[in-house]
């Protein structure tokens, strides 16, 4: 059996640069990763997605933007494979740099196969070369993801479905795209294939898209996906599956009738679960919840002294910049015996169709249940000035503060490049600047941030 300072498992947002760091600090270290460097965020997540979104915006602007703004363009075509190889490109130049990195640092072993744990603090790992190593460490970290969830729904496993990560190996666009389930990835890929060319059409249980954000917000982005043409089927329970002449059937309920849709490709985007019933790390006595996660305090360590459990295998909020944040929290209390902790710590995400949708802090309905003294501001895209010289007048700024204090309580961005105007009230929120400050402060003409001050004056009329 192998000795090692510290074991990895999972090269992904938190993995990587721990095993690095750790290794550069005189560890002797192992990273364990049974498929590609980078994980899910490079290699099928956020680089795939938004650059083939990148793309869709470009086929959008030759289709309706460009003729907004006074510019013909007589006719143009999607070259799929193009856009599938720069997609490509971009991806393996992440990965591969990532693996160079970690291939060049001292002290760090990269092992690629499948880690399982045996024993305490004892992994088995079947590397892709056919071995079966035994390995142990002083200290574990485990950062093994999640991966698309299933639904248990009649005849899925007759029907030919697509997930997030096998729909980026598509060899020709999907005359009909089926997309069960309407959260993040199901919105980023509707919009996305509706763009390019595809009939879209997205069936969700849920009353709403994202009914963990205000009703206003709901509506909104509900809105635009309609005037964007894609069939949007809420409060809609898939019942069954069905697969004859290359097409697959969707049977569901909806408003008490029962519906069918038809489509050449059906995306199965109802949810991520952990990746532990693989892992097995009850081996090594590591306590996980009902839903499989890894159980975890607010230093991201287990039950079991020594293994650590970062990323989304901890069942955290399901974004790179908190994984990433995991790893800073970890590395920073080991190596420089600091006091970090998850408590507290902000969680902006933005969802990244087109409007964008950016949040960070509470929404209205958060506050209003926790019974807090709250203003709330609103200003449509369409009084943004930038906005309307752009074209971009669709969506809303929404901002939540406290009617006592006056500082940001939260706000959500449904614009355009509503992740970075979120990003700048991010900052002022954790300054603890004043809406006061803010509706005064020196922006530059005409940027989107520059409509925080008129966001603010709403609050005057
Ligand atoms: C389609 C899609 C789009 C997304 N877009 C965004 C976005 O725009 N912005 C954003 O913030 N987030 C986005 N996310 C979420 C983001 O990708 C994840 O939150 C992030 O990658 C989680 O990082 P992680 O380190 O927890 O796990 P991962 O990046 O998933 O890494 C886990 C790694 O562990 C490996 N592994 C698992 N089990 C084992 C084992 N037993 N042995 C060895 N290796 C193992 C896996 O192969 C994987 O490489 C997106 C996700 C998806 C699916
Ligand atoms: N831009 C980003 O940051 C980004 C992009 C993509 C994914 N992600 C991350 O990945 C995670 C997973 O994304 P996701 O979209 O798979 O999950 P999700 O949990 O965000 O959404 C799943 C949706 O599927 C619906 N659903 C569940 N079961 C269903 C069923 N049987 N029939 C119909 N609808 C059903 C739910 O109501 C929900 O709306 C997200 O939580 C997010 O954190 C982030």
């Amino acid at each position: 059996m192998k000795q090692y300072d510290a074991i990895i498992i999972g090269a992904g947002q938190a993995g990587t640069p721990l095993s690095k760091k750790l290794a550069k600090a005189g560890w002797k270290t192992a990273l364990i990763e049974k498929r590609f460097i980078g994980g899910t965020c490079v290699n099928d997540g956020c680089t795939p997605t938004k650059t083939l979104i990148a793309s869709a915006k470009a086929a959008y602007i030759a289709a309706k933007q460009a003729d907004e703004l006074g510019i013909k363009i007589g006719s143009f075509e999607i070259d799929f494979a193009k856009i599938m190889k720069r997609k490509n490109e971009i991806v393996m130049n992440g990965r591969e740099g990532s693996e160079k990195s970690i291939r060049e640092t001292e002290n760090l072993d990269l092992v690629f196969g499948e880690a399982i744990f045996t024993g305490d603090k004892i992994i088995e790992v079947r590397t892709t070369s056919g071995e079966v190593l035994e390995l142990s460490a002083d200290y574990f970290f485990i950062d093994t993801g999640t991966r698309t969830k299933i639904p248990d729904i009649e005849g899925i496993n007759k029907v030919p479905y697509l997930t997030s990560t096998s729909i980026l190996d598509l060899k020709q666009l999907p005359d009909h795209l089926l997309i069960l389930g309407g959260g993040y990835i199901g919105m980023e890929f509707g919009q996305l294939f509706k763009r390019l060319g595809s009939k879209v059409t997205i069936i969700d249980s849920a009353s709403t898209f994202l009914p963990k954000e205000d009703e206003d917000i709901c509506e909104e982005i509900t809105g635009i996906f309609r005037e964007d043409g894609i069939d949007v089927y809420q409060k809609s329970k898939a019942k069954s599956l069905e697969y004859t002449d290359r097409k697959i059937k969707i049977t569901f309920e909806h408003e008490g009738k029962t519906q069918a849709v038809s489509g050449d490709q059906l995306l199965i985007a109802a949810g991520r679960i952990p990746q532990s019933d693989l892992l097995k790390p009850e081996n090594s006595g590591i306590e996980i919840d009902e839903k499989g996660f890894i159980k975890v305090d607010d230093k991201l360590q287990t039950n079991v002294p020594g293994i650590y459990a970062l990323g989304e295998a901890n069942g955290g909020p399901a974004f790179t910049h908190i994984a990433f944040n995991d790893y800073i929290i970890v590395c920073y209390n080991l190596l420089n015996k600091e006091n970090r902790s998850t408590k507290d710590r902000p969680i902006p995400y933005c969802m990244f169709t087109d409007p964008q949708l950016a949040r960070v802090g509470m929404t209205e309905k958060q506050a209003i249940e926790k019974g807090l003294n709250i203003k709330v501001a609103k200003l449509p895209m369409s009084s943004v000035a930038r906005g309307v010289e752009t074209g971009e007048t669709r969506g809303i700024m929404k901002a939540v503060v406290d009617a006592d204090t006056h500082k940001i309580l939260g706000v959500a961005i449904l614009a355009v490049e509503g992740g970075e105007v979120m990003s700048v009230l991010e900052i002022a929120m954790r300054a603890g600047m004043t809406y006061d400050e803010l509706r005064n402060y020196i922006f530059a003409h005409p940027t989107y941030s520059e409509s925080i001050n008129n966001l603010f004056m709403k609050l005057d009329e």
